[in-house]
């Protein structure tokens, strides 16, 4: 046990002194008086009680106390003095005033020592509640153990089935309460340096995918993050947006102010989007004076107010000297079939919009939604447009009708109809989605159109994916934001437009040609 603890205490020690942080430095001291203690218990009836017993005890107790504050550092949270201190003046006092009375000092320690491990154990239950890592479950094994032989040490007392005369007593009991011991200083030890060390690890791995200048993520987390909310998406559905923020002439501010300042905006900057955003947000510096955030569970209709909160955030934000800036915004949802890059693309291009527009705007992926519609102000509706034709006559009815139809929809949803209507709406919005479909597949395989096969699976996707977030919707487990999501942008704005329109040209040529 002696050459245990101290061979722990110096390697330890060692390492707090280059490094004093994570709480190494006070466990250090508790490693050091555990030795302490057991080389003076073993000294028993070789030297003075005072030694063995008094300043054995006082030096055990005074571990514990250094250990909690060990873990108090590591955990970052402020352990009161009284509560390291008490326990070491109640024993010191105590063992001072019954130094000949062998069964009331066990009491004493007994009860101070539970004290102090209910202590520990309750600030490692909520740390383990927070924590990921396997170093704290080794530290905590270690405190419990420590504690099991306490508590049934005090039972066996209490029932007088066991009266220890004296702490090296050569029987069974104390033998196992010895190894026990010595099993929990090795496993907090070790516990302890396997936290720090795991802490260690994710603050490199932090560094790593941080930018130094404003703390946002790098592009490294953001394409990771964005990965995992695509596997997200199709799996379970659960829309992902991102917005794309330049800021305006900020060349112009680096060249009459400086370059110092124009770092501060940009600190400036970062926090002021992220005052704007949910904390399961992820804001990110792409490059130079252009970010991202990355708003998972987020549709289009949610990200375009978020965007357009952080546009105003940031006009009305002063900086030093004074200085005002202004930002574009560009986004985009993610859509089931996309790749990383056809995602950004679509919002690098609405970006690039808002910069052509005149700046301090924001801009969707597509100018397809209008505010306001004469009939309904107030009431955002889809505007069809000559350019979304195909080109066959059919198909373009139905297109048209779809528009219609979603538009109805998009009415009754912003206009208070009640969650049966909307479902039942929705429901034939549906219906007539898959009738659709079918006319459209029909001619394109009549017309030996090449990615008939692609478009097909499309529709598959669609349709399962429709009906599941209809169920949802029934079932009360989803928004009408969502919904609202499927139909008018997955369906109506990016299936439609988008996805038809890579066939328009193909069916045109044809229907020219006599087809
Ligand atoms: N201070 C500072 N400036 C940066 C940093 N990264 C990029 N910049 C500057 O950002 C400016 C970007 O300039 P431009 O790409 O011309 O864009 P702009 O002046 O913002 O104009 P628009 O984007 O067209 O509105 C350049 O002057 C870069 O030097 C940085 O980390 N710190």
């Amino acid at each position: 046990m002696i050459t245990s603890s101290l061979t722990l205490c110096l390697a330890i020690g060692w390492v707090a002194k280059r490094e004093d942080r994570d709480g190494l430095r006070p466990l250090t001291y508790c490693l050091a008086l555990h030795a302490l203690t057991y080389c003076l218990y073993a000294l028993r009836g070789r030297i003075p009680d005072l030694l063995s017993v008094w300043v054995a005890n006082v030096a055990l107790v005074s571990a514990f106390s250094f250990l909690i504050h060990a873990v108090g550092v590591f955990l970052e949270r402020r352990i009161s003095r009284w509560v390291l201190l008490t326990p070491v003046a109640v024993v010191a006092l105590g063992f001072a005033a019954f130094m000949s009375n062998i069964s009331a000092r066990m009491a004493i320690n007994g009860a101070v020592f539970l004290v102090q491990e209910l202590i520990l154990l309750g600030h490692l239950a909520r740390a383990l509640r927070e924590s990921r890592g396997r170093g704290i479950y080794l530290l905590t094994a270690g405190v419990f153990l420590f504690f099991l032989v306490l508590a049934i040490t005090a039972i066996a007392e209490l029932s007088g089935s066991e009266r220890i005369q004296s702490i090296t007593d050569p029987t069974l009991a104390q033998s196992l309460r010895f190894l026990s011991a010595f099993v929990s200083l090795n496993l907090v030890s070790l516990g302890f340096v396997l936290m720090t060390k795991e802490r260690a690890d994710e603050r490199t791995r932090q560094m790593a995918m941080k930018d130094k200048l404003t703390d946002c993520w790098n592009r490294f987390r953001i394409e990771e993050v964005a990965q995992q909310e695509m596997l997200r998406l199709a799996r379970y559905g659960t829309p992902v947006s991102l917005i794309m923020i330049d800021l305006d002439f900020f060349k112009a501010i680096n060249d009459q102010h400086g370059h110092g300042v124009g770092d501060q905006i940009l600190k400036d900057f970062a926090a002021t989007v992220q005052s704007c955003i949910r904390n399961t947000d992820v804001l990110g510096r792409w490059g130079g004076e252009e970010f991202i955030v990355l708003l998972p569970a987020s549709s289009y209709f949610v990200t375009a107010a978020i965007a357009e909160r952080i546009r105003a955030a940031v006009e009305t934000a002063e900086h030093a000297n004074g200085i005002r800036i202004t930002a574009s915004l560009g986004f985009s949802s993610c859509q089931s079939s996309d790749s990383w890059d056809a995602w950004l693309a679509r919002a690098d291009l609405a970006l690039y919009r808002a910069k052509a527009e005149g700046r301090n705007r924001v801009e969707a992926e597509m100018p397809l939604l209008s505010e306001d519609s004469p009939s309904a102000p107030g009431v955002a509706r889809l505007i069809w447009s000559r350019e979304f034709e195909t080109g066959n006559r059919m198909l373009d009815q139905q297109h048209r009708q779809l528009f219609e139809q979603a538009n109805q929809l998009l009415g009754a949803m912003t206009g208070g109809a009640s969650r049966q209507q909307i479902a039942d709406r929705v429901a034939s919005f549906l219906l007539a989605m898959e009738e659709h479909m079918l006319d459209e597949e029909a001619l394109l395989e009549k017309l030996d159109y090449p990615d008939c096969e692609e478009h097909q699976a499309q529709h598959r996707r669609l349709i399962e994916r429709a009906r599941s977030l209809l169920e949802r919707y029934a079932r009360n487990e989803l928004d009408l934001a969502e919904l609202l999501h499927f139909v008018i942008y997955e369906f109506s704005a990016q299936h439609l437009l988008i996805e038809d329109g890579k066939y328009a040209p193909f069916v045109q040529r044809l229907t020219l040609a006599g087809r």
